[in-house]
């Protein structure tokens, strides 16, 4: 028999157990070979694309109690963002106007700086240079129209300054660093590292290995309330995207340390250039100011009409807006923020905030809901408008609280001295008054008289009411009537007023006695 003969027949001989053929043995071997090399490459790959650390590793204890419907919050506020755009694309397009329309002029008092430092000279020209480039600021994707119209896109936008960090998180948005990481990234906490301290820590300037720079507050390690802030802040702002919102990039959870990690937001607070440090750069011009405020109009409208639950902020103040190097205000310090459903108000015993500018119903009672905001965001744009403290006791009796000295002024007709004297070029009188009523009814203390964030939004971007009309509506004692209804943009700003009661507007408006078309 030849040697091709006895393979064959070896092959074809049948063996135990089965009584299968040999060749059938060797062919079904390689294949469970086969298949198990297949089967391990890939275990393999899905181990080596799995995060190192997981929250299953961390002690329950640890972890942060963040909604897991957090994914489904996203579609679902995708949804009401698309909706709110719809309905504000007038408001964006009134914005777009008013801003290329602005943005050449811009800071112009911080080009002529006081300051005759070249540093700071070199800064607020770049600043300016910045500023007009950025006429096309409608169409940055933070116009709050436009930061809804491109929420969809932020995720990608937003991941690319983050390329290279070590851990993505499990809560559907940001990352989760080590202590090492934010270590790392700030010289170990080193004391030149601190840019302030506040009620509930510290924070360091940072940058993390891939460039990236970065604010990081470590909670102080005062056990419950550094939990709760953390737990707020993570909650609230987490998963949120708005130009006019500080940015949250990510958390660090290790033993008992607890720390945010936020975009860097490189140009100080609003509180430093009306009244502090940064002072020695120069003055804000009115325009820089609008800017600033309206940015926070649109983030708190953001907050509050946008998104479920809605966001009610509770420590609006000019320390926590914070500038970039456009101007454009960034609304940052979550940790006192309330989650709020639709139509929902909430009583509390403990009264947060910051004394000057809570709202009156919710010092008094502990009654809020997204109105105490406007109240606070009234006092900062009087803050804006005068560069007065909302309380100054270094100030005579009577201008102590700016809301009431305010008040005087605007009542005795007197509107045009509150603007801040340091500012080299005065604000139209039609934009002052403008800014005055739209703060002044953000602060009636009716709460239920006080307008939307949305609808201060709008009132802010109105374009100017021409002057005849102005005075022939002062005369009239601007009556209202349904003709209102169907006034252009312009007028949207006292249409408000107008759809609240038939009395003159002068009474409208937080019982003053003043007419407010005529103030001037
Ligand atoms: N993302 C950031 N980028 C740059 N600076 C920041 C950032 N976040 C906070 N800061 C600065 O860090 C300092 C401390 O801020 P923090 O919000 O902790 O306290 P605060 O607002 O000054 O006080 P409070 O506790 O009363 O709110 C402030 O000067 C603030 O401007």
């Amino acid at each position: 028999m030849s040697t091709g003969e006895t393979l064959r027949a070896e092959l074809s001989s049948r063996t135990p157990p089965f009584g299968l053929r040999l060749w059938i043995v060797i062919g079904i071997s390689i294949w469970v070979v086969i298949f198990f090399i297949l089967g391990f490459m890939c275990l393999w790959s899905i181990y080596r694309r799995k995060p190192k650390k997981s929250f299953d590793k961390i002690p329950v204890s640890q972890i942060p109690d963040v909604s897991k419907e957090i994914a489904v919050d996203e579609v679902r506020e995708h949804a009401v963002v698309e909706n709110f755009r719809v309905q504000e694309s007038h408001a964006i397009s009134v914005q777009e106007k008013h801003y290329e329309k602005d943005s050449g002029k811009m800071l112009a008092h911080l080009v002529r700086s006081k300051s005759s430092d070249a540093d700071n000279l070199s800064q607020c020209s770049s600043v300016y240079q910045c500023d007009r480039a950025g006429s096309s600021y409608s169409g940055d994707e933070g116009s709050s129209g436009n930061a809804r119209r491109h929420f969809s896109q932020y995720a990608t936008v937003s991941a690319s300054p983050l390329v290279g960090l070590p851990e993505f998180s499990h809560l559907g948005w940001g990352h989760w660093f080590t202590l090492r990481d934010l270590e790392h990234a700030t010289n170990r906490f080193s004391k030149e590292n601190v840019i302030g301290e506040g009620g509930y820590g510290v924070v360091y300037r940072g940058r993390l290995i891939n460039g990236t720079d970065v604010a990081i507050k470590k909670l102080l390690n005062n056990m419950g309330q550094a939990e709760k802030e953390f737990r707020v802040e993570v909650e609230a702002i987490g998963h949120v995207r708005h130009k006019n919102l500080v940015r949250l990039l990510g958390y660090c959870v290790e033993g008992i340390h607890r720390m945010l990690v936020y975009e860097y937001v490189n140009n100080g607070n609003l509180e430093q250039w009306l009244h502090g440090a940064m002072r020695q750069h120069g003055v804000l011009t009115w325009e820089a100011r609008m800017k600033v405020v309206l940015g926070i109009a649109k983030a708190l409208a953001y907050l509050h009409e946008a998104i479920e639950p809605k966001v009610v902020h509770r420590d609006i103040k000019s320390s926590n807006i914070l500038i970039d190097e456009e101007f454009n205000g960034k609304l940052s310090d979550f940790g006192l923020a309330k989650m709020l459903g639709a139509g929902k108000s909430h009583i509390t015993t403990r009264v947060m905030g910051t004394f000057g500018y809570v709202a009156p119903e919710y010092a008094n009672t502990g009654l809020l809901n997204e109105k105490s905001d406007v109240y606070s965001f009234g006092v900062l744009l009087l803050e804006a408008v005068t560069g007065r403290d909302p309380v100054d006791y270094g100030r005579p009796a009577n201008e102590v609280h700016l809301v009431e000295w305010l008040k005087m002024m605007v009542g005795t007709r007197r509107a045009e001295e509150v603007v801040d004297p340091d500012m080299e070029v005065k604000p139209t009188i039609r934009a002052l008054k403008r800014a005055l009523l739209v703060a002044l009814r953000c602060v009636d203390p009716d709460s239920e008289k006080r307008p939307t964030m949305g609808h201060v939004v709008r009132m802010l971007e109105a374009e100017d009411v021409p002057s005849r009309e102005v005075d022939r509506r002062s005369r009239r004692g601007n009556t209202a009537n349904a003709d209102t209804e169907s006034k252009t943009s312009s007028s949207e700003f006292e249409i408000s007023g107008d759809r609240r009661d038939s009395g003159p507007s002068a009474r409208r408006l937080l019982d003053y006695q003043y007419e407010p078309l005529s103030l001037f």
